[in-house]
């Protein structure tokens, strides 16, 4: 850790996350700009730390006590059958919907009952199941939108970090965002997310409508985010994607956690998944 509290840009080697050839531009700064600090390091090493989260929905819970920990610089993957409660646990995490107990701890602080905006500020980003961009504006205007958050001097060079993070949406900067393919307008939604220099970026629902083709264009990108110290969860239809990029991974089935184990034993025994959807 650089004493200014950034992480630097050396990629990290975990799991399934190559690293390899996918640095961002050299001399870009980094993706996070959350200053943590000796005390913050020393309380939970910079993981973001679920514990016992329960979530009502339409006045009956959904999400029972579910424990999740995501580390910095690696991808964890949360997979389960529709109405698991994942998106549920994802819009709890954003400070969307509210847990009824449980915590969510980053640094010490508990993020449980907090506002969105506090929430992204302490540097939490999140990509709901279906975010639009907005789609009568420019890509270079929804990138600027999303880099109001963050303090004016730093504003363009949040936006330049994210365009190498994207190269295929720069010659379309001037590009209505409604104009581009599925795939692009989720690579612009992961890229307002990312222009607050999140430590932890959730995507919900990645290649939600996209075809298969489509999803492998976003996976470097994916890596390189990853590789630059922010903790990604990623809900992901496609297991085989999830888990090919995962270190770790969780499955939820009927509001709990039914299988967590490294991403690689899932991948070498798919079928572990399936039994315990069923089980559940
Ligand atoms: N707005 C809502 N009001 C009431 N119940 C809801 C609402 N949204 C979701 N639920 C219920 O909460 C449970 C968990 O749903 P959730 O969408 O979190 O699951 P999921 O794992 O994300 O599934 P999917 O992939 O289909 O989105 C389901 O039983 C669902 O019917």
């Amino acid at each position: 850790m650089r004493h200014d509290g950034r992480a630097r840009l050396r990629p990290r080697h975990r799991g399934g996350c190559d690293g390899g050839g996918t640095r961002f531009r050299r001399g870009s700064p980094s993706l996070s700009r959350h200053r943590r600090t000796r005390g913050d390091r020393v309380s939970n090493n910079g993981r973001l730390v679920i514990e016992g989260i329960a979530i009502e929905r339409g006045g009956r819970e959904v999400v029972h006590g579910v424990d999740l920990v995501a580390e910095p610089g690696a991808i964890t993957a949360l997979l389960g059958p529709n109405g698991a409660g994942k998106s549920s646990l994802v819009l709890a995490l954003a400070g969307t919907i509210k847990a009824s107990r449980g915590s969510v701890r980053l640094d010490g602080a508990d993020l449980v009952g907090k506002s969105p905006t506090a929430i992204r500020t302490a540097g939490i980003a999140t990509v709901p199941e279906g975010h639009r961009v907005l789609k009568d504006m420019t890509v270079a205007d929804n990138l600027r939108v999303a880099s109001l958050l963050v303090p004016r001097i730093e504003r363009p060079a949040a936006v330049d970090r994210v365009e190498s993070l994207f190269e295929e949406l720069t010659p379309l900067r001037g590009r209505l965002a409604g104009s581009l393919s599925g795939g692009q307008q989720q690579m612009l939604a992961i890229g307002q997310a990312l222009v607050s220099q999140p430590r932890y970026l959730v995507v919900d629902e990645m290649s939600l409508g996209l075809a298969p083709i489509i999803v492998r264009r976003l996976v470097p990108a994916l890596r390189r985010i990853a590789a630059a110290g922010v903790g990604v969860i990623l809900i992901e239809q496609f297991t085989q994607v999830a888990l090919d990029l995962a270190s770790d991974a969780y499955a939820m089935a009927q509001g709990r956690v039914v299988v967590h184990a490294p991403a690689a034993e899932l991948r070498e025994a798919p079928e572990r998944l399936e039994q315990a959807y069923r089980l559940a």
